[in-house]
């Protein structure tokens, strides 16, 4: 599990994270949902350990933050970082060339699914096909957690739903993924946990099966509720 206890984080004299915790369980997806600039990328880094916080604690599997557990976890960030003159094939060389996690079967399999043409180079991929490679490079890991920040954002509507379908495969397994967001409505059915962060806080952090069943509620009915008070 992952526990985000009241972290805290400034830049310079900005708060941009007041109290945040929450939780988040292995073999469950769960969604950091939250307006641009909430802070949604910066929980994701401070979880990765990449930006430090002004306060609060941060435990994977009940431990803090070290080397060794970083080799339970990954980050995919919003944007791919290899060189742009880099092709497919020459990233997934690399991905494996570089992390003992790397798992080649799983690549394959998720270069075949995506049909990524492994002879195109990064800087000439479509943001759609750039997404897919960016997801394949992260969740080639073996890793116990997948931290993924907005994989669907600026795609389209069919790149979305490949991408989705990815979420409810054995590609996933029984990994605890962590996606931002700030639109729902292609992934709700497959998010099993909400945190809808404003102001810095979490305004709510919820089951979606059982609002679901509980309350009759969607997590879209939820977030109005919320966001519109
Ligand atoms: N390195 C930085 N230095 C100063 N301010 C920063 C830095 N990184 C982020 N911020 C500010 O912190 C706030 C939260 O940024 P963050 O990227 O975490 O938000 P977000 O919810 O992920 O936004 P988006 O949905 O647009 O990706 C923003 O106001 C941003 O301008």
């Amino acid at each position: 599990m992952i526990e985000v206890k009241s972290i805290r984080k400034k830049y310079g004299r900005k708060a941009v994270l007041k109290d945040v915790s929450f939780t988040a369980e292995k073999g469950q997806i769960t969604c950091l949902i939250g307006i641009n600039g909430v802070g949604k990328s910066t929980v994701l880094k401070a979880i990765m350990g990449l930006t430090p916080v002004t306060d609060g604690t941060i435990l994977i599997d009940g431990k803090p933050l070290s080397s060794r557990v970083y080799e339970h976890i990954t980050f995919i960030p919003d944007a791919i970082s290899m060189p742009p003159g880099m092709t497919v094939d020459g990233c997934i060389q690399f991905m494996k060339d570089y992390y003992v996690s790397w798992n080649p079967k799983r690549a394959a399999e998720l270069a075949g699914f995506f049909k990524l043409s492994g002879s195109d180079r990064v800087g000439e991929l479509s943001k759609g096909n750039a997404a897919k490679l960016n997801l394949l490079l992260g969740l080639a890991l073996d890793v116990d957690y997948v931290l993924m920040d907005e994989p669907f954002s600026g795609i389209d509507m069919f790149s979305r739903e490949q991408i989705a379908s990815v979420f409810t495969s054995h590609l996933i397994e029984d990994r605890g993924v962590i996606i931002t967001t700030h639109e729902i409505n292609d992934i709700e059915h497959l998010i099993d946990k909400v945190i809808l962060l404003e102001n810095g806080l979490v305004r709510r952090e919820f089951d979606t099966e059982t609002v679901r069943q509980e309350e009759g509620k969607s997590v879209m009915d939820v977030m109005r509720e919320v966001y519109n008070g």
